[in-house]
């Protein structure tokens, strides 16, 4: 089969269409929690700080997890076995939350987040590899990794519409929606049975699995942890860049629902839809991904990119001109990362050590989103002087019926997430625009640092010319990085 063959490309595109839906499911269930924050409450009968625990038992320990799952992919399960493992944690993860809501047990419904965490993310370092294997060294590489995360995208979006409908204002209706998440992830695993198939078809059924014995023991996985000293400087520049730019961003979103209604004095059904543009924005990503494919110098794209998130910041920090224009900045600087960032790793370390690179890119992403959101949450309690009615409590007594909007957020312990009702005691939900002005300050300061590491990448890669070249020199690149390809024949 040549490159160029129909029945090539074919199977190939009909490969990614598996490789996006493993995912679907976990991001649509991620933000469950957002999207029925108030019917969750009233549910379990919790308040905010532990309707957040729903995002922190996910988050905290994939600092560490995820790259362990990487690792375990390249060296003891393979990238097939280790897919289907992450893909039945997150199924298994999604059906004790559901079970939980129909028992109406918090602690059981934390026990179901944390095996989701355990294999949500690296169920993406997972579709990483997949896509970075099935594409590796084709010209269409950077548009297959952008149609992936689009696909994500939608699947997060397909979630804050339906999920609110299904439980339609009523409580006894949570469950219901928390289910419907089980069957999108039931579609997720099907998916990935289909694409482990098509993936042994492909033809490299012994290649990418390295043998369980590569680290059967403790000792063993410890010393190749070794390995990751190993990767070269500008795959650790490319995971600062990711850290200086995914905190801005996701940390900047599961609290700009509240700032927005500070500062700007916007409902919060409106504040709530402007803080999902970034992600719809992601849509776009794909034709900028074929753009990029056709350039390369993935890293100038990078640059840009982190530009528009310094400007983003900037309107948001320091001018009152309309909250649409930071957001549309923020809505462009996502599409341009997300469309050329990840394709980068292939160029720096070879296909036997993708599953741990992307693991690692994660976990280092994960650690500072986590981190910066405590962070950040506590510099706006600390500097806030509005006095902050919680009618969390009284509301999620008042009634089977709830008055409900979606807080499309990651989760913050200071989101507001009432319209008031007979029973609620009206007043600010959020912090005063001074508070949140001290933290955009520091999302302004931390796009600037991803700015200047960008430059820096693009200085180093003068003398490297591995990241910022033509696409044909990156292609090449990939295929010096991985002499046994030669024989593969979905690449020649
Ligand atoms: N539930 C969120 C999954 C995130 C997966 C991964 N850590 C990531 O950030 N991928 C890139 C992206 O832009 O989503």
């Amino acid at each position: 089969m040549s490159e160029t063959s129909f029945l090539g490309h074919a199977f190939r595109y009909f490969g990614l269409f598996f490789i996006c839906l493993i995912t679907l499911g976990s991001y649509y269930i991620y933000d469950i929690p957002a999207a029925l924050q108030t019917g969750i409450e009233s549910l379990y009968k919790i308040h905010n700080v532990e309707w957040n625990l729903l995002y922190s038992v996910y988050s905290f320990p994939n600092m560490i997890i995820v790259f362990f799952g990487g690792y375990f992919i390249d060296n003891v399960f393979g990238l097939k076995k280790g897919a289907i493992i992450f893909c039945c944690l997150v199924m298994a993860g999604q059906i004790i939350f559901s079970v939980s809501s129909n028992l109406k047990l918090f602690w059981l419904a934390l026990v179901g987040r944390t095996i989701f965490g355990l294999g949500g993310e690296s169920l993406s370092v997972a579709q990483s590899t997949f896509c970075a294997t099935w594409f590796k060294g084709r010209g269409d590489i950077n548009f297959a990794f952008a149609i992936t995360l689009a696909f994500s995208r939608i699947g997060s979006a397909i979630n804050f519409q339906i999920s609110p409908r299904i439980e339609d204002n009523q409580v006894s209706k949570v469950p219901t929606a928390i289910w419907v998440g089980a069957i999108v992830c039931g579609v997720s695993f099907a998916s990935c049975i289909i694409l482990v198939v098509l993936d042994v078809i492909r033809g490299k059924k012994d290649k990418d699995d390295p043998s369980p014995q590569t680290a059967s023991s403790f000792m063993d996985i410890i010393r190749s942890f070794k390995d990751i000293f190993k990767f070269p400087g500008t795959l650790w520049l490319i995971n600062l860049s990711v850290v200086l730019f995914y905190v801005p961003l996701f940390v900047f979103v599961s609290i700009c629902s509240d700032f927005f209604q500070s500062k700007y004095g916007i409902s919060s059904t409106l504040a709530t839809s402007i803080a999902s543009v970034p992600y719809y924005s992601a849509v776009s990503s794909p034709i900028i991904g074929f753009i990029v494919d056709r350039t390369g110098h993935n890293i100038a794209f990078t640059t840009f990119s982190s530009a528009l998130l310094v400007v983003a910041h900037g309107l948001f920090a320091f001018s009152d001109i309309s909250v649409w224009a930071g957001a549309i900045f923020l809505g462009a600087s996502y599409a341009f990362m997300a469309a050329s960032i990840w394709v980068t790793i292939p160029c720096l370390v070879p296909s036997k050590s993708l599953g741990s690179a992307y693991g690692l890119a994660f976990a280092c992403q994960n650690a500072a989103v986590a981190s910066f959101g405590l962070i950040i949450n506590a510099v706006i309690a600390h500097y806030n002087t509005n006095v902050i009615s919680d009618s969390s409590s009284s509301c999620a007594d008042s009634g089977s019926d709830i008055n409900h909007h979606s807080n499309h957020t990651t989760g913050n312990s200071t989101s507001s997430h009432y319209e008031s009702s007979s029973s609620c005691v009206s007043g600010p939900k959020f912090a005063s625009p001074n508070a949140y002005h001290i933290a955009e300050l520091i999302f302004f300061g931390l796009s600037c640092l991803c700015l200047l590491v960008q430059i820096t990448i693009i200085l180093v890669d003068t003398k490297n010319r591995w990241v910022n070249v033509p696409s044909a020199m990156m292609k090449q690149r990939v295929k010096d990085l991985n002499p046994d390809d030669e024989k593969d024949p979905l690449i020649n």
